[in-house]
């Protein structure tokens, strides 16, 4: 695929992308340390409330692990922090002053909340090397030198961007050859490719090896503190290996909040969620 080809096909995912969206002008305040408040935020789909008084927050720099039984409401709750559901009722705001619910989908992209789907969507034909720059390309600040050669910057951001996802020796195998824990890294390596405040990762072990996971785990811990990163995933033991703080969502609101063994020995969530089987 020719490179403009690739970049049509990039405007046409479902991700959003940086160089779609007109600059907000927002400036993210995290002053009070908290990156995200979600507050009493209701949404019903056909009579059904699969969002129900939801109260979350999240810290600057902290990693979040989010689980719950099928059906609970976490994929809503990312689609509302990400503008793509609008809740009934609620607010949401990112730091202290900018309200999400007024923003478009694109918007909040480009103020730096970037998610990961649980399914790969690397440019396949493309070099690894390719894909996070293409990933750059999303930046419209460096739109205007695209086809043209990469600065000594762009080449560090790059180079940085490979060591963190431990892609450097793979930057020229096409994509499509890599391995789907590999693939993962790479779409999680696009995502810093915009340097994003907040990460949101849906189920980003699924379907991957052991060696993969532990990978993984590391990977996503190395990011917090830079970034803020919110996991949801139903594999208990990797939910293990890197949290610090769990909440637990059941039906529609946050049921228990706090270490591992904290909400795994909480009768409540044993009762909805650990005790009948494997929350799936
Ligand atoms: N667009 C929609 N229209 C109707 N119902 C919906 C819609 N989106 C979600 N739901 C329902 O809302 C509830 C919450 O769904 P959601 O996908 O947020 O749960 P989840 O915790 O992510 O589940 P899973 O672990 O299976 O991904 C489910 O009962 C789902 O069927």
């Amino acid at each position: 695929m020719k490179t403009l080809d690739t970049l049509r096909t990039t405007m046409r995912r479902d991700q959003v992308w940086e160089i779609m969206v007109p600059k907000t002008g927002l400036e993210l305040d995290i002053s009070h340390g908290t990156i995200l408040y979600l507050e009493d935020i209701s949404v019903t789909f056909d009579g059904f409330r699969a969002i129900n008084h939801l109260n979350l927050y999240i810290d600057a720099g902290e990693l979040r692990c989010i689980i719950g039984p099928n059906g609970a409401g976490k994929t809503t709750m990312m689609d509302i922090i990400t503008g793509k559901t609008r809740p009934d009722t609620g607010t949401a705001w990112f730091g202290q002053s900018i309200d999400l619910l007024r923003l478009s989908e694109p918007e909040i992209a480009s103020l730096g909340i970037g998610r990961k789907f649980q399914k790969p969507t690397v440019f396949e034909h493309h070099s690894v090397m390719e894909n996070l720059e293409l990933a750059m390309a999303a930046d419209k600040r460096v739109w205007p030198t695209l086809l043209a050669r990469l600065t000594p910057e762009q080449h560090e951001r790059i180079d940085g961007v490979l060591e963190t996802i431990g892609l450097q020796e793979h930057r020229a195998r096409r994509a499509g050859a890599l391995s789907h824990g590999q693939k993962q890294w790479l779409e999680i390596g696009m995502l810093l490719m915009q340097d994003p405040h907040l990460l949101l990762v849906d189920e980003p072990v699924a379907g991957m090896t052991h060696q993969e996971m532990d990978r993984t785990a590391e990977l996503l811990k190395s990011l917090a503190g830079r970034h803020t990163v919110v996991v949801v995933e139903h594999d208990m033991d990797f939910v293990r290996s890197i949290a610090n703080k769990v909440t637990v969502l059941h039906q529609g609101s946050v049921l228990a909040e706090g270490t591992m063994d904290e909400v795994q020995n909480d009768p409540r969530v044993i009762e909805v969620y650990l005790g009948g089987g494997d929350g799936h």
